[in-house]
């Protein structure tokens, strides 16, 4: 066991840490070495941001099967460890390759605990394989902050199978938390977004259902020849009364994503670690692209929520900290997915943070975990409004939703007009 453990623990060597102990600055970075550096005075700050002196504990979940990563990081997260919760603080890590797509490994570092076989810690490690923990301790005569890995022996026992020399390092250029968006937190294809769902049948019986809701043939360039207009928008814009007297004036078909056919299983996926709400999601856009397929061979198609909301929130959700830590304009994670049905326009609605907040009130309606999370966290509304922004072919065309409703409509009315000669 501790052979296997120890190989796989091997392909951490020579790669970075990064600790966030506070979303709105940067984390802050150390390279794993083999051998101690020469101690510069100017780091010791580093280290005592994170460390002080009391022993820390690093949970990282390292895993191949995405799914139970997934499953065991947002568990353990949300709950605390036994024995670990008092007093302890909890700051969430990566391990990962500076700028090396899919290398990042999430995790947590818990600090202040007094004696890590006094915690779950080691118990967790051993019903759940794919788990490895860390300590951190200062070696007094060489003053060096050392992280030990641990793994369970044959006998039984628990014991430190590498260790590697913390050096303070300099910030990366891409945060750690966007190395793995693409088909972790976003999927650009069809198959990947199944291939999620197919494997977490064992733990979801309904995913098999859902699979075979959608039909295999997507419908990759429209057969139909009226237009296709997508209204986005965070929610409490007015996307729902923008979209039902757009389809009244325009005689057209009301469309929305995920489709009502998913309605029964959603509350169980947006209950869900991200990598499956997003699966989710994906694999609605695909079922409503099939609809918006048939219904534009008869008349216009109004969609209410599309990829631009699926995308947007995934990156949002993935990307940790700073607003200006989401991938650049340009980047391959705004782009379009190659197999899923293209709308002829998309339009954002934004309204004032403070105008959303009155209408949201004043609708009164229950929230997702992430509507709930745009309340709470104006950094995490920030990052979905800019990543809505720069979703590429199609870009969306940002409307202010702030006057009455009439106003709205016969502005988009002018814009569907000019963009799609309706
Ligand atoms: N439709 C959609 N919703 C998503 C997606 N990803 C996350 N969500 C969550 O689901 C919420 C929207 O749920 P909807 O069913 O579209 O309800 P809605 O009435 O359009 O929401 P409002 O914007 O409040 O009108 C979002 O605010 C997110 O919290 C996605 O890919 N598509
Ligand atoms: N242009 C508007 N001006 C003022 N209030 C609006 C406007 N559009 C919608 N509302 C109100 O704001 C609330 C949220 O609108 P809704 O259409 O449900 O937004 P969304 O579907 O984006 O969540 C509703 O109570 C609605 O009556």
């Amino acid at each position: 066991m501790a052979k296997q453990a120890f190989s796989r623990l091997g392909r951490w060597c020579s790669r970075m840490f990064a600790v966030e102990c506070d979303p709105s600055s940067d984390p802050v970075y150390f390279a794993l070495t083999k051998t101690p550096q020469t101690r510069q005075c100017s780091e010791r700050q580093a280290f005592e941001k994170i460390f002080r002196k009391a022993k820390s504990f690093s949970l990282h979940v390292c895993t191949e099967d995405k799914i139970q990563r997934a499953k065991f990081y947002e568990d353990i997260k949300n709950n605390t460890i036994p024995g670990v919760s008092r007093g302890c603080s909890v700051f969430d890590v990566f391990s990962f390759h500076p700028d090396v797509k899919n290398s990042a490994l999430r995790g947590f570092l818990v600090r202040g605990v007094a004696d890590i076989q006094e915690t779950g810690l080691f118990d967790e490690l051993v019903r759940n394989p794919g788990l490895n923990v860390c300590t951190y301790v200062l070696e007094e005569d060489t003053e060096h902050w050392w992280q030990h890995l641990w793994s369970k022996a044959e006998d039984g026992r628990m014991v430190v199978v590498e260790k590697y020399c913390l050096v303070p390092a300099e910030k990366p250029e891409h945060h750690p938390s966007t190395l793995n968006i693409i088909n972790s937190d976003v999927f650009y294809k069809f198959g990947d977004a199944c291939k999620v769902l197919r494997e977490c049948t064992k733990f979801i019986p309904e995913s098999k259902e859902l699979l075979e809701l959608v039909d295999q043939g997507l419908p990759l360039k429209r057969e139909g020849r009226f237009p296709v207009i997508v209204i986005e928008g965070l929610d409490a814009t007015g996307k729902t009364t923008l979209t039902r007297s757009l389809t009244d004036t325009l005689n057209a078909t009301l469309l929305q994503s995920p489709p009502q056919c998913l309605s029964p299983w959603r509350p169980r996926f947006d209950s869900e670690p991200a990598l499956l709400r997003r699966a989710f999601y994906a694999l609605g856009n695909y079922i409503t692209a099939g609809q918006i397929d048939r219904a534009s061979a008869h008349a216009p198609v109004i969609v209410d929520r599309y990829w631009h909301s699926t995308a947007a929130y995934g990156i949002a959700t993935a990307v940790s900290g700073r607003v200006d830590n989401l991938p650049g304009p340009g980047s391959e994670v705004y782009r379009w997915p190659v197999d899923l049905l293209q709308p002829d326009l998309v339009l954002l609605l934004t309204v004032s943070p403070e105008e959303r907040i009155r209408r949201l009130r004043f609708r009164g309606a229950e929230k997702t975990r992430e509507e709930a999370e745009l309340e709470a966290n104006d950094r995490f509304r920030s990052k979905v409004e800019q990543a809505y922004k720069r979703i590429e072919d199609p870009a969306c065309v940002v409307v202010d939703a702030s006057p009455p409703p009439d106003q709205v409509l016969q502005q988009v009315l002018l814009l569907i007009k000019n963009k799609c000669h309706l």
